[in-house]
């Protein structure tokens, strides 16, 4: 697979690629500062809701530095108020709560200001190091549970720049690019900031995978004459009961598959399970500015003054959701079963 992975981290300085930029321009920015990471995150330059995890981690590892030799207490209180402000970025993928988490519980076992500047890199490096083998597992369970279907519909992109490597969704397409199951692959371009149409179509070329580009309202006709086999998607937050939140626009793909009778899966590492909140009817959902609908680019499309509602995500009740695979297997959509998954990784999931 020859796809940059979107987050690099080396002798303490973070990169990452700017996504904005894409596919026309492939360039990497360093985020020197807790701000820059804020402003990555918000602005889109880094997401999917594990890269968002990631990258926050080594946003909280980036601003402990900035107390090297204050005292431990002081230290706990200002990287506190730093975990508060990179968590209020973005309010829907759980990721990025479950990556500041774990971050805050290495500092709970410390005593020194250097040992938890130091420790905090070092969980940093390993949620991103963990993300890739997970997304690989993820993307052989996904590979299995296709059984051969090679028409895939998806949307958004929940791929490797998403991710650590591999993503989850599009996981199966890479891996099977690399072991000889060659998949056609149908994107939605995903309107309104059009991560189908930028990123997934860019992401499948590079590994050479068959992508073909549809407008998200062509979704039931290209179901019915292109012969969709399955539809696969990522996630960014799945409640207990298994209503999962994704990308706006994901909830009528479901709804399109129970009419058409094909499977709807979701592909998604433990890190996106709440099990905190019982349904989806819990998950917020993050509403972005105006722009991003009455604009293309530079080029404004509405009238002065139209009125937007601009919902980055929306909610597929666990009923439409055929399976949800995950590193460590397929699970049904069930309330029941996933409490099973939830205890049993419980010391896991941290
Ligand atoms: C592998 S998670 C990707 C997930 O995140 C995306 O949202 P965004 O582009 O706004 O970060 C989308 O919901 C994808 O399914």
């Amino acid at each position: 697979m020859s796809i940059p992975t979107p987050i690099e981290w080396q002798e303490g300085r973070l990169k990452i690629l700017d996504q904005t930029l894409l596919p026309h321009q492939t360039r990497w920015i360093e985020l020197e500062t807790i701000e820059d990471v804020f402003e990555a995150i918000i602005q889109l330059k880094v997401r999917g809701a594990p890269a968002i995890g990631i990258t926050a981690a080594y946003g909280l590892a980036i601003a402990a530095k900035k107390y090297e030799g204050v005292d431990i207490e002081t230290f706990h209180l200002r990287i506190h108020e730093d975990y508060l402000y990179l968590a209020g970025s973005r309010p829907t993928a759980v990721n990025l709560f479950w990556a500041l988490d774990r971050m805050m519980k290495v500092i709970e076992t410390l005593y020194s200001t250097e040992e938890t500047i130091i420790s905090l890199e070092q969980e940093a490096k390993k949620i991103h190091q963990e993300d890739e083998e997970i997304c690989r597992q993820i993307g052989e369970n996904a590979l299995s549970l296709l059984n051969g279907r090679k028409k895939v519909l998806t949307i958004c992109n929940a791929g490797t720049i998403a991710t650590g490597k591999y993503g989850t969704a599009l996981a199966p397409f890479h891996l099977g690019k690399e072991k000889g199951v060659d998949f056609q692959v149908y994107a939605c371009e995903t309107r309104p900031v059009l991560q189908g149409a930028r990123l997934t179509a860019w992401e499948l070329q590079q590994s050479n995978v068959d992508v073909t580009v549809i407008t998200d309202n062509m979704a039931a006709h290209t179901i019915a004459t292109k012969g969709i086999e399955a539809i696969i998607v990522g996630a960014d937050r799945i409640a207990s009961n298994g209503d999962t939140a994704n990308k706006i626009g994901t909830w009528q793909l479901a709804i399109l598959a129970n009419y058409f009778q094909i499977p709807f899966y979701v592909a998604a590492p433990l890190s996106t399970f709440d099990f905190s909140i019982a349904s989806g009817a819990d998950i917020p959902i993050e509403e972005r500015l105006a722009e991003e609908v009455t604009h293309i680019g530079p080029n404004q499309i509405t009238p002065e003054g139209t009125k937007v509602f601009n919902p980055a995500f929306d909610v597929t009740t666990a009923n439409l959701i055929t399976a949800i695979i995950t590193e460590k297997g397929i699970f049904e959509a069930d309330r029941n079963k996933l409490a099973q998954l939830n205890k049993a990784e419980e010391g896991v999931r941290a």
